[in-house]
């Protein structure tokens, strides 16, 4: 059963600048102009969310993400296909979207709640909450939310939207204009939504929070879906995309098997990872990973570098370590030797051989997921990493 379908969904936008045609194409609907004075936002867009899933939405600017989910909150129409929710929803899209600028904080909570269903009296019973999460003090709840912070805003939004308690939440990068501090509260909240069964869609162009939260990736592109699926995977593309845009695969286009991700310039300039004895590691253990890299002629010598992360499932890099010392062209050997300090789990390796000096950093080429390697640490060892801490009692 799916919560929410998506077949075949078009969203134009007019190009034109003639007022006449955009008077036109608000009263007829746009699909009745000519095709060459249309934009389409959103092209053939089909999906499928099951309930409790929570899916990321990712894509460059312009992508198609915020009309997606206006059409998705009800703000929006589309121009035909078809698009079935079935559940309650709520949403924090624009920053201060939904709020009137001249009423208090207060009177917004109220308006929010009963154009969305909530009684005076549970409103009135949750109010003190709604505000404590949010963190708006009384004597600003007071005032017109015209005056408020955009963190103030944001937070208020999202405690408003938390407490209409609907099957579906959209969230729209708003939260990105919150501190960490409260962004580190939604997350947590968002957890907790997440065990009770609700679907969330995350919109954001912070891959390391899709990768940490979601549960499924959507990858945008001019208005068109280019991935959808496993997080890792579709994030990878993704950031393929965005760090090494049309880039060719060059030389001997030998591909390591088993890579979840693997582009550059230069595929098969990284001839082998490999971690000598076993794949199983002691906390504290030495660790020894070996990459072996053939440099042709035609790369720079400077500021190439080749670095190694150690990654979590998410496919977020824990602990990244790069060579400093000068490397040369043909054949070069470099090994990796490290304490290990992971806590118990399972640990894939990233490789790249890059323009260090260059931001982002480009790759010639780059593998994720080639090799894996497995930490073992004592029962009662907690958090990711064991960093060496000295304490003192007085
Ligand atoms: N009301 C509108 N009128 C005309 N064009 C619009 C309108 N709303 C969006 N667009 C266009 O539709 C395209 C998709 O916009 P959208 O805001 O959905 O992208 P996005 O992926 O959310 O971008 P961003 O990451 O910058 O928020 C853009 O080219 C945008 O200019």
């Amino acid at each position: 059963m799916n919560i929410i379908k998506i077949e075949n969904l078009n969203k134009s936008f007019i190009k034109s600048k003639s007022p006449f045609k955009k008077i036109f194409g608000s009263l007829f609907g746009s699909q009745k102009l000519n095709s060459a004075e249309l934009f389409y936002a959103l092209n053939d867009i089909n999906f499928c969310v099951k309930p409790g899933e929570c899916v990321g939405v990712i894509g460059k600017n312009g992508s198609g993400k915020s009309t997606l989910l206006k059409i998705l909150s009800g703000i929006s129409g589309y121009d035909n296909g078809s698009c079935e929710v079935k559940g309650s929803v709520s949403s924090l899209l624009e920053l201060g979207v939904g709020f009137n600028p001249e009423y208090t904080g207060i009177e917004n909570i109220y308006l929010n709640g009963t154009v969305n269903g909530l009684s005076k009296n549970f409103i009135t019973r949750d109010i003190d909450k709604i505000l404590n999460f949010a963190e708006i003090s009384p004597e600003f709840a007071r005032l017109p939310v015209r005056t408020y912070s955009s963190g103030m805003l944001v937070r208020l939004g999202f405690a408003s939207m938390i407490w209409l308690d609907t099957d579906i939440i959209l969230v729209d990068e708003a939260l990105a204009v919150g501190d960490y501090r409260f962004q580190t509260k939604c997350f947590k909240k968002f957890e907790e939504l997440k065990k009770i069964g609700k679907t969330i869609l995350y919109v954001s162009h912070d891959i390391d929070s899709v990768r940490r939260f979601c549960t499924r990736a959507i990858w945008l592109d001019n208005g068109k879906i280019i991935a959808n699926g496993d997080v890792a995977t579709v994030t990878s593309k993704y950031i393929e995309s965005c760090v090494n845009p049309g880039n060719k695969a060059h030389g001997q286009k030998q591909r390591l098997t088993g890579a979840l991700n693997h582009y550059g310039s230069h595929i098969g300039a990284i001839k082998n990872i490999s971690i000598p004895k076993n794949v199983e590691f002691y906390l504290h253990e030495n660790v020894r990973i070996t990459v072996d890299v053939y440099i042709s002629d035609d790369i720079s010598l400077d500021s190439l570098g080749v670095s190694i992360a150690l990654k979590d499932k998410f496919g977020l890099d824990l602990i990244v370590f790069q060579t400093d010392e000068p490397l040369h062209y043909g054949t070069n050997q470099i090994n990796f030797c490290f304490e290990n300090r992971l806590n118990s789990g399972k640990y894939t390796i990233a490789a790249g051989l890059e323009n260090k000096n260059s931001l982002p950093i480009t790759y010639y080429e780059y593998i994720e997921g080639a090799a894996e390697i497995k930490s073992i640490a004592p029962p009662q060892t907690f958090g990711l990493i064991s960093a060496p801490c000295k304490i003192y009692v007085r």
